[in-house]
């Protein structure tokens, strides 16, 4: 590298640094409004929203798969969200994940971080956990070497060949692996877990990356009822330290878990509210039973 090219990089970096130290979103204009000072790399939700999507669109072939879409999420908050097939529950995580882009609207993680100006990695590595409805553990690894390899993800190992966990780190794993109720079971081959094992291991390494905001779509599906209630008792202990959004169909375990439930459809909030208050809105049971 040469030293014009040394300075210009310096010059770019002082001109980042002191952007984010301001709160400024890369457009400028949002946070600097604010005039808000917060800590780099923190999320900023002194306006009491993690998650905020405001007027989101979104067509395939034409087809409008996310129609006018807002909502926000409170830090800590653990809300469900349901909605008949084809609503645009997956979609919307999508979004949220950069993993597909809106035609049109706005969608925030905190006050002044513009999700539709980042990549897929960058979105995660900001803090947005997703778990997809099927577990992806690693089958041939240990569940303890599963979450070392989830450690790993971080800029420190990714040069390095050999990661060993430093001694803080050691304890979040034992901390996470009884979180997940697989203390008793950590040197076991993730590939002899049963389904639902398989799914707390995922979100344990979700976890391991310490999220601010995780989204978990059908987590409850394919799993024994005891299953399903110890993954209640999980959602219920991670909510308040983490914001969780839950896309599931099993009523039981929302009844379990949810305060504030969102109704999507046809690409859009239909009704919000308790379960009970969107159970027993006309609207609601028209598209769930109408069909
Ligand atoms: N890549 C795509 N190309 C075309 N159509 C799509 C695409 N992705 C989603 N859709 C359509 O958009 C609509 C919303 O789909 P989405 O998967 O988000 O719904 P969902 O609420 O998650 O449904 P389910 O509960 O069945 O998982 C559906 O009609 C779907 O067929």
């Amino acid at each position: 590298m040469t030293p014009d090219l040394m300075e210009e990089g310096a010059q770019r970096f002082e001109k980042l640094q002191t952007a984010s130290v301001l709160g400024r979103t890369e457009s400028g204009g949002r946070a600097a409004a604010y005039g808000r000072l917060h800590t780099p790399g923190e999320v900023d939700t002194t306006h009491g929203r993690i998650l905020y999507l405001e007027d989101v669109h979104v067509s395939f072939d034409g087809f409008k798969a996310i129609n006018g879409l807002s909502l926000d999420i409170a830090p800590g908050e653990l809300r469900c969200v349901i909605g008949p097939n084809g609503a645009g529950k997956t979609t919307m995580m999508d979004i949220i994940t950069g993993k597909t882009r809106p035609d049109k609207g706005q969608v925030f993680f905190g006050s002044t971080i513009d999700l539709l100006r980042h990549r897929e990695a960058e979105i995660a590595a900001m803090g947005i956990g997703r778990k997809f409805q099927k577990p992806t553990v690693f089958e041939q690894l240990s569940v303890y070497e599963n979450l070392e390899l989830a450690l790993a993800t971080d800029k420190r190992v990714r040069h390095s060949m050999v990661f060993r966990p430093t001694g803080e780190e050691k304890d979040r794993l034992g901390e996470v692996l009884t979180t997940i109720h697989l203390a008793d079971s950590a040197a076991r081959q993730a590939g002899n877990l049963s389904h639902g094992q398989k799914q707390w291991l995922e979100i344990g390494m979700l976890l391991m990356q310490d999220p601010k905001l995780l989204l978990l779509d059908e987590p409850v599906a394919g799993m024994t009822d005891e299953e399903t209630e110890r993954t209640a008792q999980l959602f219920l202990t991670l909510k308040g330290k983490h914001s969780l959004m839950v896309v599931e169909h099993d009523m039981g375990f929302i009844r379990t878990i949810s305060e504030k439930v969102t109704v999507l459809c046809d690409g859009a909030v239909l009704a919000e509210g308790t379960l009970d208050e969107v159970q027993a809105d006309e609207r609601v049971i028209e598209v769930y039973l109408g069909r």
